[in-house]
């Protein structure tokens, strides 16, 4: 997997790249939409394609494993073939929705055992083992298995799930070059930094990450209810140590204010349920701001839902028809709130990139923060 870099901010440590996989090209600054259980919620193949013009999508090994299962998605040949995405795929390694989602997990040195949230079944995930299954998904890029460090934690605790997560890193690392691709095409894999939000902790982990040489690396442990302040200083202390020349993707982040931060700080790779999740309660990210669209003053606005997005849903469909759908639950509202959210979320990295070229991006962060903010 190649990236090159193309432009660079000389404002800031914001850049644009490119990143070449086996599946095409993927243009950084990236969003990646989550599409958790093998579909992005509520939207279409076709529509994130031409509509949302996503580039990558994220999978989760987690729910993966457990729904379709391993047999339906090895006779599938893959994810791609099972859901005909058939451009980059990201899976995350497991690590974090064990920890979110099934509260019946012991963390052992071996890996983590665990109770499915969905029938109650017990299941243990090993560093080995999350490789093999994220070999029979498909993934582009894999993500190494890991502990996400809760927040807050104590310096001890996070110190030992550090060096946790550094000794199955070594183990992940090990089976991964010695197996190989199931279905003809490259993956790679990524590590993930930890060390929660202490200084010397995160160094050491952004140096053993970096010392893996791999061809992208990630910032893990964030986006856990940390201040934001706190998660700007640890990404900056991080991308300082890891190398320059291949891509950093810190993990489950963010709000647009976060992310057009974290680009600013070096970051090239994002993804986050935010936009999907908040589309489904009703509230939209727009170019003008954000709308909380069940309120009662978009009752009779039949003005478009975003005008100055462009795109399918955001121009077609009004405020006010949105609006009742989403208080009727009617199921095309999540498909247009989905859509203009993810629409949105790539059109702000796609608008990042062009400033970042134009050299400008520093001083054309500020304004555009304040206004995509800005409630309606
Ligand atoms: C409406 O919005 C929402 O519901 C909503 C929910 C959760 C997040 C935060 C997600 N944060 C997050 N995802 C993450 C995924 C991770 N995966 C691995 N393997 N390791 C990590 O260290 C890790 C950290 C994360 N932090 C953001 C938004």
């Amino acid at each position: 997997m190649q990236f090159t870099i193309q432009a660079t901010d000389p404002e800031s440590k914001a850049r644009t790249g490119v990143l070449s996989t086996d599946h095409g090209l993927i243009e950084t600054p990236i969003f990646m939409p989550v599409g958790t259980a093998g579909t992005v919620k509520a939207v279409h193949q076709r529509e994130l394609v031409e509509d949302v013009r996503a580039e990558i999508i994220l999978g989760n090994t987690y729910h993966l494993y457990l729904r379709p299962g391993l047999s339906v998605l090895e006779k599938a040949g893959g994810l791609h073939r099972f859901n005909g995405w058939n451009r980059p795929i990201l899976t995350d390694s497991g690590g974090y929705q064990v920890y979110s989602l099934s509260n019946t997990r012991k963390i052992k040195e071996d890996g983590v055992t665990f109770k499915s949230h969905i029938d109650g079944s017990k299941h243990i995930f090993t560093p080995e083992g999350v490789m093999d299954i994220q070999r029979t998904i498909g993934a582009d890029i894999m993500m190494a298995f890991d502990e996400c460090t809760p927040y807050p934690c104590e310096y001890g605790y996070a110190r030992t799930s550090m060096e946790m997560t550094h000794r199955w890193l070594t183990r992940c690392i090990e089976r991964f070059d010695s197996t190989p691709a199931k279905y003809g095409y490259q993956q790679t894999l990524f590590p993930i930094v930890q060390g929660s939000t202490y200084k010397d902790l995160r160094q050491q982990s952004a140096e053993f990450v970096a010392e893996q040489q791999r061809e992208g690396n990630a910032i893990g442990g964030l986006a856990v209810g940390e201040p934001a302040e706190e998660m700007y200083k640890t990404i900056e202390l991080v991308n300082a140590i890891l190398p320059s020349d291949k891509p950093r993707y810190l993990m489950g982040v963010g709000t647009p204010e976060n992310i057009l931060e974290a680009i600013a700080l070096g970051v090239d790779m994002f993804d986050c349920v935010m936009p999907t999740r908040n589309a489904r309660h009703g509230v939209l990210f727009t170019t003008q701001g954000i709308i909380n669209i069940k309120n009662e003053r978009w009752k009779d606005d039949f003005s478009p839902i975003d005008e100055e997005l462009g795109g399918y849903a955001s121009t077609f469909y009004s405020k006010a028809y949105l609006r009742h759908l989403m208080r009727s639950e009617e199921i095309l509202g999540a498909q247009i709130a989905s859509l203009q959210n993810l629409t949105f979320y790539l059109w702000l990295v796609k608008q990042a990139r062009q400033q970042i070229i134009g050299g400008n991006f520093a001083k054309w962060k500020g304004a555009m923060t304040k206004k995509l903010m800005q409630r309606l």
